[in-house]
């Protein structure tokens, strides 16, 4: 957008805060990254510990650990005690929710043993995992015996659970769908103390399908089988720039990865890793990726990066130079590659620690990237806290692939936010209806990107400063959100539950289909023992009279039944 047409906003006064945010970097960097680092270290070595045990031991350790789930879920009293949720303190989580279901009553079942690693099986191409596994911890695994999970997302502290209850994207989201979808078997306790194993085709199918978004309202997950694919070394990435309008832009990024002949399904002609970065209205690049031998990357003229050393360009601004140098391709070690936004937290990096891209300061200091998420949380305060709310924004659209263009339209008309996060998904049709679920009559129009049994959708990721406020003026970031949550239920859009929403319960339950997660609910005796996903995700301290009535709820209205305009 030019200047002469930018919408005229007043400036907006500077308070404490500003300043606050502006120098925070002062206690990141003599706080919270030697912390980080002393806790990624721990971790480290706990990883490596439980490593060292047999498979067998893990097993014996998990099977002590689950019936201690159970024993604390049979000490509740439904009278006397709050609704169950996880242990995992707010601040810990990778997410921007406040978390205020666990600042009020509540109780708490502690799954923190359940990080194992419990099977690798190469047979059948699935690894089994507890809850508390992580994306670093994982790939540290199973990338040297040449294989991955089907989708890894990219932080190092993503856990299992959190990815399976909650939402889980990465570049191969457009083969395998979401993290969820990779899931071949869950190992739920429910709430009457009972372990059960669901899958897509016993006698808990109906559970298998609703976990994913529930967001630990059906039972507690003590393990997973997921799905195991085989990789190579290197990831050979190409970077092609593309210059034009937001509508030119999206068109290339759904040219980069899905074949106009509709042949979605052949791997030829389908990238293995997709993405799409958007650095300004006209200017963007798009990368696709393919597994490479290691015999292939070190050919005579092919280019190594090996993106994870701490003294790199951070990598959206290594993407970034595609538009000055036009297309290139280099070869990454690939778990270098899967992991190529830790550092830098995407690009939110920037503003914590705005010199932290700086060659001296990568050079001295960047080993010690980055400050942990949970850290950052825990230092921040009420008021960085709401700052955030209000004039920044972290939010994820998740869009059919043929509106991608109108979204970012949309978003530059009303957040004016740069870099965007472009990442395809197949949403599966399943079954049964999911709480997600693709626009009904997809399969009979078939458009770019879509497959018989799936419609292509992508991830906008809205992360940073606004426009306005970086020009210091007016912002109203919760509107902002309310209005584009407006703009997602018209569009047949979702929002993944880790961001923060202004949605009431009505709107919620437009967005999402209600239908098999309440059905669940009863069925698995979860009402009256968990709190409810949309109770979860919603902002705000809860009042006691709000927390009496959770508590009370024993039948619940499922809002998807009644069709009224968002308010
Ligand atoms: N690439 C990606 O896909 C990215 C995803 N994210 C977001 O971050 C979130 C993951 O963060 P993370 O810190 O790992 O997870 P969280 O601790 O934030 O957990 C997310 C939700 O899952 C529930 N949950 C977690 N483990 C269990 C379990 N074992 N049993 C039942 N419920 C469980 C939590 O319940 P409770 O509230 O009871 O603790 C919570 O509601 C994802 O949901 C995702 O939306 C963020 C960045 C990147
Ligand atoms: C959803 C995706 C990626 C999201 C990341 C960009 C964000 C996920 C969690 C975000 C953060 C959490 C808490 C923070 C503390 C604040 O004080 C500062 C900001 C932040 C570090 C914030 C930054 C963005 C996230 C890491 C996928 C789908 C790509």
């Amino acid at each position: 957008m030019s200047d002469l047409e930018a919408p005229l906003r007043p400036k907006r006064k500077k308070i404490w805060v500003d300043y606050f945010v502006q120098f925070r970097w002062i206690l990141v960097i003599f706080v919270v990254l030697p912390i980080s680092f002393t806790l990624y270290f721990l971790t480290y070595l706990g990883d490596v510990r439980s490593e060292w045990k047999s498979f067998k031991t893990r097993q014996k350790e998990h099977d002590a650990n689950v019936e201690k789930v159970v024993k604390r879920l049979k000490q509740r009293n439904p009278s006397k005690d709050g609704l169950v949720c996880t242990a995992r303190k707010p601040w810990i989580a990778v997410g921007m929710r406040n978390v205020d279901y666990k600042r009020a009553r509540h109780f708490e079942v502690d799954l923190s043993a359940f990080r194992n690693v419990l099977n690798i099986d190469k047979e059948r191409m699935v690894a089994r995992v507890e809850p508390l596994v992580n994306m670093g911890q994982i790939t540290r695994v199973t990338v040297p015996m040449n294989l991955a999970l089907a989708v890894v997302a990219e932080l190092d502290d993503l856990t299992v659970g959190g990815l399976i209850n909650g939402y889980g994207i990465e570049g191969s989201s457009h083969k395998y769908g979401l993290f969820s979808d990779t899931v071949v078997a869950f190992e739920i306790v429910l709430a009457d103390g009972s372990l059960v194993r669901a899958t897509k085709d016993n006698e808990y199918s109906d559970l298998f399908y609703a976990i994913p978004w529930s967001q630990g309202t059906l039972g507690l997950l003590v393990a997973a089988e997921i799905k195991l694919i085989p990789i190579k070394e290197y990831m050979k990435l190409t970077y092609k720039p593309v210059v034009g309008t937001l509508k030119d832009i999206a068109q290339a990024y759904a040219d980069s990865f899905a074949p106009r002949d509709g042949d979605q399904d052949n791997d030829e002609k389908v990238p293995d890793f997709v993405e799409t970065m958007i650095y300004s209205p006209t200017r963007a690049v798009c990368m696709t990726g393919r597994y490479a031998s290691k015999e292939e990357a070190k050919k005579k003229g092919n280019k190594i990066n090996s993106v994870g050393w701490w003294y790199k360009t951070w990598f959206y601004q290594h993407a970034e130079t595609a538009l000055k140098k036009g297309l290139f391709v280099e070869y990454i070690p690939t778990r270098e590659y899967y992991h190529r936004h830790t550092r830098c937290l995407y690009w939110e990096g920037k503003l914590i620690l705005p010199f932290a891209d700086q060659w001296w300061f990568r050079f001295l200091f960047g080993w010690l990237m980055p400050p942990k998420v949970s850290l950052l949380k825990a230092t921040q305060g009420e008021a960085i806290r709401n700052y955030y709310h209000e004039m920044h924004v972290i939010q994820d659209i998740l869009v059919p692939l043929y509106k991608v263009g109108d979204a970012l339209e949309w978003v530059d008309r009303e957040m004016e936010i740069y870099p965007l996060w472009l990442c395809p998904h197949k949403l599966y049709k399943l079954p049964v209806k999911t709480m997600v679920y693709p626009e009904a009559g997809f399969e009979l129009q078939r458009r770019q990107g879509d497959t018989q049994d799936a419609q292509m959708f992508t991830d906008v990721g809205v992360y940073y400063a606004p426009g306005p406020v970086l020009r210091g003026e007016v912002f109203d970031g919760a509107d902002a959100v309310r209005r584009l949550e407006n703009w997602m239920i018209e569009n047949h859009c979702f929002q993944p539950q880790y961001a923060v929403s202004e949605l009431n319960e009505k709107s919620f339950w437009r967005m999402f289909d209600a239908g098999l997660y309440e059905h669940c609910r009863k069925k698995y005796g979860a009402v009256g023992t968990f709190m409810s996903v949309y109770y979860k995700s919603k902002k705000g301290r809860k009042t006691e009279k709000e927390v009496r009535e959770a508590e009370q709820a024993h039948l619940e209205t499922a809002y998807a039944e009644v069709d009224q305009p968002a308010d």
